[in-house]
């Protein structure tokens, strides 16, 4: 199967195709949602909440971010591997954004997502100028939570809706191929799509976007908190636990192992 590249994403949004994105953190989790056939595997600081037990995104290091897109990679996956940036790796300046854009390339990515709108504008030229694609996030980015003040939805007034159409032509302009909007109220994330001329993927902000994205472990029933925008397709850790807890009961009982597992 041939790789999925900024090019082939482009020609899915010309022609309407809607765009699937999900998350992945390791190689075996990246093999599965690859084998399922999704066009973009984001391998995201939500980790840091998922995977590494922060209370939020804000911990997350380069050198997290660096060791899990290595391991994604390693699945030699035919989705595109987009890499976030992790706070405080692209906010110092422009020199600083492309060095650390650069060490998730090596590590494996294909593409990379920062946080911001026109604030940014200028890291994402610089980014991309180096030859790297970027990805946009806008409404709840949960790196600048602080400042937003929670994780609250955004685009409930028309100020609101009018700032974000102004940094998603912005981060058009400065270069990004596509656009994240998380936590946008659905009419407005239509606006905003409807505003730029590249793909809007969209986490718990309506139907009206060139694609979706949600945490796989959501999807598979497996956080210990997921947002409500998020759909639970599969309750895995019930199945874990109940996997588990047959076998610590077999080896109690001196059933495991039998036969065909002794040699
Ligand atoms: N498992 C998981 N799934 C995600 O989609 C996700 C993460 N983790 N971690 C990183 C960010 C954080 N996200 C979040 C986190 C919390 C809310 C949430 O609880 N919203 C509340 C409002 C909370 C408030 O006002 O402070 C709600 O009730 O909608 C939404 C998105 C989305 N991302
Ligand atoms: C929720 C998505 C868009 C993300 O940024 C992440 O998983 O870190
Ligand atoms: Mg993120």
């Amino acid at each position: 199967m041939k790789k999925v590249t900024i090019r082939d994403v482009m020609k899915k949004y010309k022609k309407g195709e809607r765009i699937v994105m999900v998350t992945a953190y390791d190689y075996s989790f990246a093999r599965l949602v690859d084998q399922a056939g999704v066009d973009m595997i984001l391998v995201g600081d939500s980790l840091g909440m998922v995977v590494l037990g922060y209370p939020s995104t804000n911990q997350v290091t380069m050198e997290d971010m660096v060791s899990h897109v290595a391991a994604v990679a390693r699945a030699n996956p035919r989705a595109m591997i987009v890499g976030d940036m992790p706070f405080g790796s692209y906010e110092a300046s422009n020199e600083e954004a492309v060095r650390n854009a650069v060490a998730l390339i090596r590590a494996g990515a294909e593409a990379v997502k920062l946080e911001g709108g026109r604030e940014i504008a200028e890291r994402v030229r610089a980014i991309v100028n180096a030859g790297i694609p970027v990805m946009g996030h806008l409404g709840l980015t949960p790196q600048k939570r602080h400042i937003l003040g929670g994780y609250r939805l955004r685009g409930k007034t028309e100020e609101e809706v009018q700032e974000m159409i102004e940094d998603a032509k912005a981060l058009e302009e400065a270069g990004a191929f596509s656009i994240v909007l998380e936590f946008v109220k659905s009419e407005a994330a239509k606006r905003i799509t409807e505003s730029v001329n590249i793909p809007t993927i969209c986490i718990g902000a309506g139907p009206h976007c060139s694609g979706q994205v949600l945490v796989i472990h959501d999807i598979l029933g497996l956080a210990p908190f997921s947002p409500p925008f998020a759909k639970k397709y599969f309750d895995c850790a019930n199945a874990i636990v109940k996997a588990v807890k047959e076998f610590a009961e077999e080896v109690r009982e001196g059933k495991f192992p039998g036969e065909e597992h002794s040699f």
